[in-house]
């Protein structure tokens, strides 16, 4: 891979994004690209970015062999070097032209909203594997796969990775032989510009809700919204959930690049204007729920995807992110029963995922970790299970979303008979302050709480003293295999694993 620098600057100066140049050669092209002083820069062009930068590091890359620096500011003179007025900006154009634009070689598929992007974007993949076998990439919260080989498949950092990883992955998807890439966009890509510069073959907006507001994420609600809603703006197709808040806000982002005709709006509610495609429940059980897709126009009868599908996955918000992802795939002419055979397979690891037991209850694992996916989550068990108990095990994470604390307090109230508060990422917090503050703000005549900090212990309590009838929520943490503390990621064996080893210790196999 290289880029000549007159690229660079053509490609900056096009975006109005260059401040000034000093260059000795511009016919001279990198091999090599970063924005991390630890790696080896030799021939590189190398990225002053961050919030935490220090000109300490732009000379360890000095010394290590960078060529050129970009940077917002001048912070060396004697190398050659690019200041632009957005290094962020500067760091995805640069990075895409450097990975030789391997965007231009794949479909991409895009999902945003507060909750259901990785589902809906496994869902996605595991249909578009049935017609694309060894062809589909996913760029997920979860998993990164960049190939058909298991070496291919890497656990993901981020929701949407920096551009320069971004880009860099795309051309190993693209190198390995993919054409169709699947992918979660955050508010924080936008927010940091990791896509700036992308364009969407189709991108899919699930909901809205406060979450992500605080000092390292969003400073407002409105900043989060507005964000979230550059998805759409850089999508040439759009799917919407008619349902979602801010749906105005929504779906005029939308129209501003996009004209009705590329824009497919899905809901519960047939009374709404503009719906394409209505969405109704029609089974549930405790493995599967079968949904049923009415078109309600032309332009919707024409993807010829109007009927019942079943999910492996219950949770009536699971429907959403499948119906979003039967019109997805829809628009990319999969065969019906393609879409069918793969959603009912489709499998996403630490949602919904449910463990059964001989003689305490039932056991769902899930990653429900703010007040509206766990009211999604409650409210679908209490309204399938009415006579059951609902007892969760549940923490809240140190150093952001703190809003999600007083959430728990509420929906616990609400919905749950029983909890058991306990530690889920506490970074330089107090577990204990953190289960404190969720705890005093539960109406203790609803529910019955109590702390136990050691999360692998709260689970085997809560299955100790549960039996057969009663539903077990282990929330927020899905299939995480670390506690974030402190700035180290401690080694958690994930709660489906606790929960099975303690089961076959008690149960037996
Ligand atoms: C606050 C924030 O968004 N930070 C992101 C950002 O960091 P940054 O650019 O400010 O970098 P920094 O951590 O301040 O470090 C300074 C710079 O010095 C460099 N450095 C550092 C040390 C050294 O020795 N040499 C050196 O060159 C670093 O490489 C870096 O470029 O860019 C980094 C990637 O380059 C991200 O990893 C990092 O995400 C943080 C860790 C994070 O966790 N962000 C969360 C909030 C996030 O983005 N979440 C969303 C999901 C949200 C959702 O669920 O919807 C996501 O997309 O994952
Ligand atoms: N469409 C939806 N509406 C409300 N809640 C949902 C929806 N889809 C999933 N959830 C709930 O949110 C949890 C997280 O789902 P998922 O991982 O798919 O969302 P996400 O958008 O990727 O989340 P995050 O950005 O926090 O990683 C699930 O375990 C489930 O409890």
């Amino acid at each position: 891979m290289s880029l000549e620098i007159n690229q660079a600057i053509n490609i900056l100066k096009q975006h109005d994004l260059l401040v000034s140049s000093v260059v000795s050669d511009p016919t001279k092209s990198v091999t090599n690209i970063s924005y991390n002083s630890q790696e080896d820069q030799t021939d590189g062009i190398f990225f002053c970015k961050g919030t935490n930068f220090k000109a300490e590091y732009l000379q360890q890359a000095i010394a290590s062999g960078a060529a050129i620096y970009v940077a917002e500011k001048e912070f060396d003179d004697t190398i050659d070097r690019l200041i632009v007025k957005d290094v962020q900006k500067a760091l995805a154009l640069l990075s895409a032209a450097y990975f030789g634009n391997p965007e231009n070689d794949l479909f991409i598929i895009a999902f945003t909203g507060t909750k259901g992007k990785t589902t809906t974007a496994y869902f996605i993949y595991d249909i578009l594997k049935e017609v694309y076998p060894q062809k589909v990439a996913l760029f997920s919260t979860i998993d990164r796969v960049v190939g058909p080989k298991p070496e291919d498949k890497f656990k993901s950092d981020l929701t949407t990775p920096e551009s320069l990883e971004l880009f860099r992955d795309m051309r190993k998807a693209v190198d390995n032989g993919m054409t169709h890439l699947v992918m979660e966009v955050s508010s924080q890509a936008y927010k940091k510009n990791r896509v700036y510069g992308l364009t969407f073959n189709i991108g899919g907006f699930l909901n809205i809700t406060p979450d992500h507001i605080g000092v390292n994420e969003h400073p407002t609600y409105a900043d989060y919204l507005y964000c979230k809603k550059q998805l759409l703006i850089n999508s040439k197709i759009n799917i919407i959930n008619r349902d979602t808040d801010d749906f105005d806000t929504v779906y005029e982002a939308a129209r501003q690049t996009s004209s009705d005709a590329d824009i497919y709006l899905f809901g519960r509610d047939d009374t709404k204007d503009r719906l394409d495609f209505l969405l109704e429940s029609k089974e549930a059980t405790l493995k599967d729920s079968i949904f049923s897709l009415k078109a309600l126009n032309d332009k919707a009868s024409n993807l010829g995807i109007a009927g019942d599908y079943k999910l492996g996955l219950v949770g009536d918000f699971n429907e959403i992110n499948g119906t979003a992802a039967v019109i997805a795939t829809g628009l990319l002419e999969t065969p019906v029963k393609d879409i069918y055979n793969g959603l009912q397979g489709a499998h996403v690891p630490g949602r919904m995922e449910h463990i059964t037991t001989k003689s305490h209850g039932i056991i769902f694992v899930d990653y429900a970790h703010n007040y509206a996916s766990m009211k999604a989550l409650l409210g679908f068990l209490k309204s399938e299970y009415p006579q059951s108990k609902l007892k969760v095990v549940v923490g809240s994470p140190g150093d952001k979303g703190i809003s999600r604390r007083a959430g728990f307090s509420k929906v616990l109230t609400e919905l749950a008979d029983e909890a058991i508060l306990t530690t889920d990422d506490p970074g330089f917090e107090e577990p204990a302050d953190i289960c404190r503050e969720i705890d005093k703000k539960i109406d203790h005549t609803k529910v019955k709480t109590k702390i136990v900090l050691d999360r692998k212990k709260a689970i085997r309590e809560m299955i100790s003293e549960s039996e057969n009838g009663d539903i077990i929520i282990l929330a927020a943490k899905g299939d995480d295999a670390y506690q974030k503390t402190r700035g180290v990621n401690v080694p958690y064996p994930t709660d489906p694993v606790v929960a099975k080893a303690f089961l076959k210790d008690i149960e037996g196999e």
